[in-house]
């Protein structure tokens, strides 16, 4: 008999009753120990010692009755965490490279988040779909960080990112240097821009992510910090040149916190690139050689305060995926961001202190689609609005990198998906697609430079 695929109603009578084996135990403390917060380690009374475990994973038919939960438990290592992507929703949980990506929920948490009494213990299928999991990296080695990836950006191509070690004031320190700037008058910001090498600011609406779906431009204003790039590595038409900052005498922080923290982003998606090759080779170095140099752009955003209108085409930002290798996003504490899971299109909530990660689309296609790059928007809520910053920080391959579908990603009945393609040429052609103001000045530059 296939296990999991056991009915609801046949299992009920086992899983209503407690997990109290110190193997539950113990890995309800240890899934405390992992997200960190309130520091529970020892296990809590009698009454809440209830566990339960819930759907999440695609590929696994749920729930398991507890025995088989318990065989699956005694058989895996934790290897990190997962956590829901509504606030209301939290909860603790835990994977097993066993098991899949799967959730561990003590009884009385779980049952009372999920609106149902203390005590039932039926399976709480409304946390399904709704889960973007978590990776800490300050637990976690090279090779587990990539057992995690590799079960979980299959789905969204979504997580949370936690134990990077940057520090908050850091990105505090980003976040308020990004509202001053964009607080200045709008002819002083407007005077900040280089369109040819796509660097400074872009005015509110210029900016059209899902033409298909939108009637007017995204209800945001950005900022562009690239790679500083003088003398003869300096060429326009691959986009590599100076950076356009403010005026030190308005904002005399800003260039120095925004490289600190360009530097920050650079060193983890470099380290996750590695734990993302070991996902899909053997090899830690795999997509070392092509990001040498990487490419990457800092862009800072501001939304303004109006609601967004999905029925009428009004987004913050509109649908995309995003076009290179790996983001890490930095936001303030506004809901706003959204990931499509299947139909469904679910919150990628604010979450203190941790990076939203996603995969890119010159990943997906290294990996021969095996790796999602998660369609994502940002819809600005009409209950309680307020501006918005956030923060994407874009690692992408060298601009002459050429990405190709890796070997260990394809053979007879997974044939090549994508033909080869340059990685700059890639994202010239989506900026050119998405930027009101983007072609006209960069073929113009093209043309000088030869
Ligand atoms: O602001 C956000 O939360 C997301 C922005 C985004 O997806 C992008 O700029 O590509
Ligand atoms: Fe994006």
């Amino acid at each position: 008999m296939d296990r999991h695929r056991s009915e609801p109603s046949s299992a009920e009578g086992e899983r209503a009753a407690p997990f109290t084996g110190p193997l539950v135990l113990r890995r309800v403390a240890a899934t405390f120990e992992i997200v960190s917060r309130g520091a529970r380690v020892t296990p809590a009374p009698a009454q809440k010692q209830k566990t339960e475990y819930l759907e999440t994973h695609q590929s696994r038919k749920w729930p398991l009755t507890r025995k088989e939960v318990k065989e699956e438990l005694a058989a895996g290592e934790t290897v990190g965490s997962f956590e829901s992507a509504t606030e209301a929703d939290r909860r603790v949980s835990q994977t097993s490279p066993r098991l899949g990506t799967g959730v561990l929920v003590k009884g009385e948490e779980a049952t009372t988040t999920a609106g149902r009494g203390a005590g039932s213990h039926r399976p709480l299928m409304l946390t399904k779909f709704r889960m973007i999991p978590t990776v800490d990296l300050a637990r976690s080695s090279r090779r587990e960080v990539a057992a995690i990836l590799s079960q979980c950006c299959t789905d969204v191509g979504f997580l949370y990112l936690t134990g990077h070690s940057v520090p908050r004031s850091l990105l505090d320190d980003v976040l308020a240097q990004s509202k001053r700037l964009f607080d200045l008058p709008p002819h002083r910001k407007a005077a900040l821009s280089d369109p040819v090498l796509n660097r400074g600011f872009t005015r509110l609406g210029e900016e059209t992510l899902d033409p298909a779906n939108q009637t007017r431009g995204d209800t945001k204003e950005g900022y562009y910090i690239g790679d500083e790039v003088s003398g003869e590595g300096a060429d326009a038409a691959k986009l590599r040149g100076p950076n356009v900052w403010p005026d030190p005498a308005d904002l005399p922080e800003f260039r120095s916190v925004m490289e600190r923290y360009k530097e920050e982003a650079g060193r983890i998606c470099r380290e996750l690139v590695r734990c993302f090759a070991l996902a899909v080779s053997d090899d830690e170095f795999t997509f070392d050689r092509h990001f040498d140099p990487a490419s990457s752009f800092l862009r800072l955003l501001h939304y303004s305060a109006e609601p967004s209108d999905v029925d009428a085409g009004v987004y913050g930002c509109g649908a995309h995926s995003d076009y290179g290798m790996i983001t890490l996003l930095l936001t303030d504490d506004n809901p706003g961001l959204q990931v499509l899971k299947g139909e469904e299109w679910v919150d990628v909530h604010p979450r203190e202190g941790a990076f939203v990660v996603n995969i890119g689309d010159m990943f997906e296609r290294w990996t021969n689609g095996k790796f999602v790059s998660g369609r994502h928007r940002v819809v600005i809520p009409r209950e309680g609005t307020r501006e918005r910053y956030s923060a994407p920080f874009f690692f992408d391959p060298d601009f002459d990198a050429i990405v190709e579908v890796l070997e260990s990603c394809c053979d007879d009945e997974r044939p090549a998906r994508f033909p080869p393609i340059s990685s700059g040429q890639y994202l010239l052609d989506k900026y050119r697609a998405t930027h009101a103001d983007f072609d006209e000045h960069t073929e113009g530059r093209r043309e000088v430079g030869g």
